[in-house]
């Protein structure tokens, strides 16, 4: 099966439509005001009202409430939502969109459990972890700790680049791959020419 890419962090709809241009399957758009990237609700429904059919828009939130969730499920219109923080199963499944669960891969953490923890989850991400920081870090963490047999509902994260994405992709065989930093030009600004040769690299890493 081919290997679903995740492009996250767009702010601006250029950045998503070289995206989709380059074959990105899923824009991620974060709802976290200290990160970078993160966009205003407005901001983001005008990029989605911008998009071609048949690409997914993903909302990234770390603990957010109730209200600030339903705000950008009924003002964009998005298709999926990624829990980036501590959020339970049962606060994950509240929402009325499928989920996907950012799991960030503290030493110690096993794949197994958070998958069975996360049973409702449409996949879960696993993503490097640094303390104090949720995600967004630029830094990958040791793959060879993803069990095979989990690979197909993965989607890999962290500290992916095109230098790096051939390998990863050989290497996990995940379901899909989640960037964000490695194809900036700078925080919040994606660079067209970087998501090209990320999807190359995606491609090499499955031939
Ligand atoms: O991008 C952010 O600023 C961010 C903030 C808070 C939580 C998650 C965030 N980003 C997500 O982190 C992973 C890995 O990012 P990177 O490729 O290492 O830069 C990815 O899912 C980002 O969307």
């Amino acid at each position: 099966m081919r290997t679903r890419v995740k492009i996250c962090g767009i702010t601006r709809e250029q950045d998503a439509l070289a995206a989709v241009r380059a074959g990105a399957d899923a824009l991620g758009f974060v709802f976290y005001p200290p990160s970078p990237r993160h966009v205003e609700v407005a901001q983001a429904r005008q990029i989605i009202r911008s998009l071609p059919p048949f690409v997914t828009t993903v909302a990234l939130f770390v603990n957010a409430d109730r209200g600030s969730i339903a705000e950008v499920v009924q003002e964009t219109g998005i298709d999926l939502i990624q829990f980036h923080g501590h959020e339970c199963p049962d606060y994950c499944a509240e929402h009325g969109r499928p989920w996907i669960k950012a799991i960030r891969m503290q030493d110690g953490l096993d794949p197994d459990k958070a998958m069975a923890d996360y049973a409702g989850a449409q996949a879960l991400l696993l993503d490097a972890y640094r303390p104090g920081v949720p995600g967004g870090t630029g830094e990958t963490f040791d793959w060879r700790r993803i069990p095979e047999h989990l690979a197909g509902r993965i989607i890999l994260a962290g500290g992916l680049t095109p230098d790096n994405i051939a390998h990863a992709v050989r290497q996990v065989k995940p379901y899909a791959v989640d960037v964000s930093g490695g194809v900036e030009a700078e925080k919040g600004i994606k660079d067209a020419d970087a998501i090209q040769r990320f999807m190359r690299g995606v491609q090499l890493g499955q031939e």
